[in-house]
């Protein structure tokens, strides 16, 4: 478990990245939603204990964050930016890092690093240099060198980035069957990548956790906000473009799904079920109106 208490986060310049960040993670697959600049990465940075905190702390599993080489032990982290040397082989790379991580008995490495490898579907890559690897390899490869060790906790940063959709929904299914007896928390602003397999999802915005709970209280969040109806094309420039979550050309003119507290003006439209995606919009939207942030 992971216990999240007070935790502030200040960078030189004054910029306020976490704001009095309470939260309680559980075992399974933990989802952290919110948009550019929330303060997911200095969480998971500060979680990783690659960053300190300004003030407050966290818990993993008992042990707090100021013991940085327990919690080191006890996590694996996958950067935003992972960072490969091209010139090595995947195999070459885990065995880097498996030393890095204090593993010196060479026959144990080896065998952990053949397991990883089959783990993440690398088997046949194992003795090919990186360059030679596809976006996807390479996040897999990255999951695999945080999982070195067997970490009981494993943080990933935005790992569906600039993955194709199928790489994406490969990388979804490894990362849920980690998750069976560890935490894995995992951050995104892509609604898709928490949809089916998290039991938990916080939303960060501004450096504040506005949402904690499961998929099905998020998607609440939209119940009666969600509309759709068909406008003519001459009159679409005069909706609210914050509203309009999609739009879709059809015979008629173009439909229009939109997010709004009251029926919207200037069109027929009907209350429609809200989406996972609908849910986490009508939040954000209403801290918007609260003037609690700026615009996208
Ligand atoms: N090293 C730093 N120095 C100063 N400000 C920083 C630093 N790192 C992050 N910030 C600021 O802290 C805030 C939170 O950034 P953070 O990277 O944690 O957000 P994020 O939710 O991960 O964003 P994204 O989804 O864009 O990666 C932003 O306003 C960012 O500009």
């Amino acid at each position: 478990m992971i216990e999240i208490n007070h935790l502030y986060k200040m960078y030189r310049k004054g910029q306020l990245a976490l704001d009095d960040v309470n939260m309680t993670i559980g075992e399974g697959m933990v989802g952290l939603l919110g948009p550019n600049g929330a303060g997911k990465t200095s969480l998971m940075r500060i979680l990783a204990t690659l960053i300190r905190p300004s003030s407050g702390d966290a818990l993993i599993n008992g042990v707090s964050l100021k013991k940085a080489e327990d919690i080191r032990a006890m996590i694996g982290y996958l950067p935003q930016q992972f960072q490969v040397y091209p010139q090595l082989t995947g195999a070459e790379f885990l065995d880097y890092v498996a030393v890095m991580k204090g593993m010196s008995d060479p026959r144990k490495r080896k065998a952990e690093i053949v397991r990883l490898l089959e783990e993440v579907n690398l088997s046949e890559k194992a003795y090919k240099r990186i360059r030679t690897y596809s976006g996807g390899m390479r996040r897999r490869l990255g999951i695999a060198q945080a999982l070195l060790g067997s970490p009981q906790v494993l943080i990933v940063d935005e790992p569906t980035a600039g993955l194709d959709p199928e790489e994406r929904v490969r990388f979804r299914n490894l990362l849920t069957r980690f998750s069976l007896g560890r935490i894995v928390l995992l951050s995104t602003h892509i609604v898709a990548d928490i949809e089916s397999n998290c039991r938990q999802i916080a939303v960060l915005d501004q450096g504040r956790v506005c949402f904690s709970g499961d998929l099905a209280e998020l998607q609440a969040s939209g119940q009666g906000k969600v509309w759709e109806g068909i406008v003519e094309e001459g009159l679409f420039a005069e909706l609210n473009p914050m509203s309009i979550v999609s739009t879709r050309r059809t015979d008629e003119g173009l439909l229009c799904r939109i997010i709004s507290d009251a029926p919207p003006i200037g069109m027929e439209a009907a209350a429609v079920r809200p989406t996972l995606e609908d849910g986490y919009l009508a939040l954000l939207r209403a801290r918007q109106e609260e003037g609690a942030i700026r615009l996208w």
